[in-house]
This record gives C-alpha cells, structure tokens and sequence, in this order.
C-alpha cells in the first residue's frame, strides 16, 4: 500500500470534557454517555474498547457530529461541536471529519463502482478545494485496492473486506483530518480484518488522526493507544500492552469493575498516599482503618 495521501498538517485532535449524551425513548431516558474526559492529539491512532453498550458509537457519533451532546464540551480541531450548526456540521462531515458507520452496507452507494463511490464523497467538497485531494486512484491504492478491474467493479463484486477497505478510502476521500471508524472489522475473517487494519494503519501513516471502535483486541493491538469505556465514561488507558487508569476532570478515577466487585456502591472509602507515591484504597468500615490509625 503506497503512502501518497500526505495532508500531515490537517490531522485533527479531539477534546472531550464532561460529555453526556442522552437517548430520548418511549417515558424514559438512557444515559449512553455521563461525563467523558478525553483527549487525543492530531495524528494519533487510538481504539476505543469496553463492554458492549458501554457508550464507544455514541462517543464516536458525537464526535462525527451526527449526534449533539446534552452536556458537556466537544471539539474537534478548532472547531466547538457543541456550538456548530447544522451547517457547519454538513460542512465538518463532508470534509474535515470522516466516518465508517457500523455496519458494511451503511457507507457505500451499492449501484456505483469503488472509483464512483470515492467520486462521489469528493463531489461534496467546494471546486476550489478539490485540486488539492487525493486522486480516486491514489486512494484506492493506499488501502490496497490496486488492480483496475477491482477499481472499476460495482460493490457487489468486491468482498467484505474490499468493502471495508473502500469504506475507509471514502472516509477520507473529502480530505478528511480525521478518521472515525466503528467497528470496521466486524464479520471480516483474520486475513480480511488485518487487511483492513493495513488499510486503517497506511490512512494513519499519511497523516490522519484514525479513532477505532473494536471489540477486537488484534484490532486494537495495532492502534498507538486504547482507550476503555466502561459504563459511559473513559474505564481506563491501555498503553504498550499496560493497562492504566485514567484521572478525569475533578479527580474522578473510574475503578475497574473486580475493585468496584469489592466496595458495593455507597462504601465509604478511605483514600491515603505512602511517600512513594503508591495511593491506597480502603473501605471505611475494614480491619485497615483501625490498624492505620494505630
Ligand atoms: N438509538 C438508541 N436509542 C436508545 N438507546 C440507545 C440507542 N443507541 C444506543 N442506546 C443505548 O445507549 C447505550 C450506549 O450504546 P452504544 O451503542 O453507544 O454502546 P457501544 O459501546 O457502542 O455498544 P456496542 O459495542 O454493542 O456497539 C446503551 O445502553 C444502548 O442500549
């Protein structure tokens, strides 16, 4: 796979502070998201990980702009999603923000060849800005799609994973600075998935910004960074190979669940730090208190 789509200066980072998101349903409400705190820098690759319905396509919609937060900050780049309007948002997906939705027949028009399909995703960006794209060709290239007859064949002649590698050269076939994908190896074999992984890997090497959603662990092994949610908020960090947890706005730490297993909610906790640094944790109401105190 070649590596000629070069927009290095347009990588976009995202800022999350205290996102909430909340789905509306018949007399009730679900809290998909209650207070995420995230950063990730401009051209990094990171994978968001966790328990299923744990928030990780809600966090992704919201950042597409496909969803607006309840509260909380979101920016994108230099742009405040929370304040955006419609129209910048339209502006923001066609260009700047590319997105894989769940799902393989979600993000390709069927009728069309792959070279149409990234035709079409470029048909949006103004004229003026077009010259500066990456070719149809040049893309299909990067995600490892080379031959002329794959080029030109409608997507039903190409497999799953052609598919999903087409998906992410459209993603960023409007010149975008970010890649958000979710779960863009789901029903893919190993062979499949690691060419898409490829694929995801070339887009970040040429200078996106390229945020995963997975449930796969070889998926996320590749990414710089993984980031768990875990019941609607940031569970922890995963950085080569080591899991950490991550301090939030306000010192709120969210503890992974085989401690929570151990303080049922409402504990009272005593919190004390040793002079080398190692902070502990103890229930108010265990043997440690008396013996701490002595
Ligand atoms: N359209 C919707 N209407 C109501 N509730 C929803 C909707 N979409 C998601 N939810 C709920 O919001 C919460 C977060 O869902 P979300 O899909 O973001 O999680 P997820 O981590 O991506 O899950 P998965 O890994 O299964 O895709 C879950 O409780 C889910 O049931």
């Amino acid at each position: 796979m070649s590596g000629t789509v070069t927009p290095a200066d347009k990588a976009l980072g995202i800022t999350c502070r205290g996102l909430v998101y909340i789905y509306h349903l018949d007399g009730y409400d679900v809290v998909a998201l209650s207070g995420v705190d995230i950063d990730i820098a401009a051209g990094e690759s990171v994978a968001l990980v966790g328990p299923s319905g744990s928030g990780k396509s809600t966090l992704v919609a919201l950042t597409a702009g496909l969803l607006r937060p309840a509260a909380g900050r979101l920016h994108v780049g230099g742009h405040d999603l929370v304040k955006a309007d419609d129209d910048e948002l339209q502006r923001l997906r066609a260009g700047e923000i590319g997105m894989i939705l769940q799902g393989s027949d979600r993000n390709l028009i069927p009728y069309l060849s792959a070279v149409d399909n990234i035709r079409f995703a470029q048909r949006g960006i103004r004229r003026r800005d077009r010259a500066d794209l990456a070719s149809p060709r040049e893309l299909l290239a990067l995600v490892g799609i080379d031959s002329e007859a794959d080029a030109n064949a409608r997507i039903s002649q190409l497999t799953l994973g052609q598919r999903q590698r087409l998906a992410v050269a459209v993603g960023i076939a409007g010149g975008a600075g970010l890649l958000l994908a979710d779960e863009p190896t789901a029903q893919l074999d190993a062979e499949a998935r690691d060419e898409v992984v490829q694929a995801l890997l070339a887009v970040h090497a040429a200078g996106h910004t390229v945020v995963v959603v997975t449930h796969d662990p070889e998926v996320g092994a590749h990414m710089g960074r993984t980031v768990t949610i875990r019941g609607g908020r940031v569970g922890s960090e995963g950085r080569r190979g080591e899991d950490f947890l991550v301090m939030g706005a306000g010192g709120t730490v969210h503890l992974p669940p085989e401690v929570t297993a151990r303080f049922p909610a409402g504990s009272l906790l005593r919190v004390a730090q040793d002079e080398d640094g190692v902070v502990r944790l103890w229930a108010a109401d265990s043997g440690l208190e008396t013996k701490d105190e002595s």
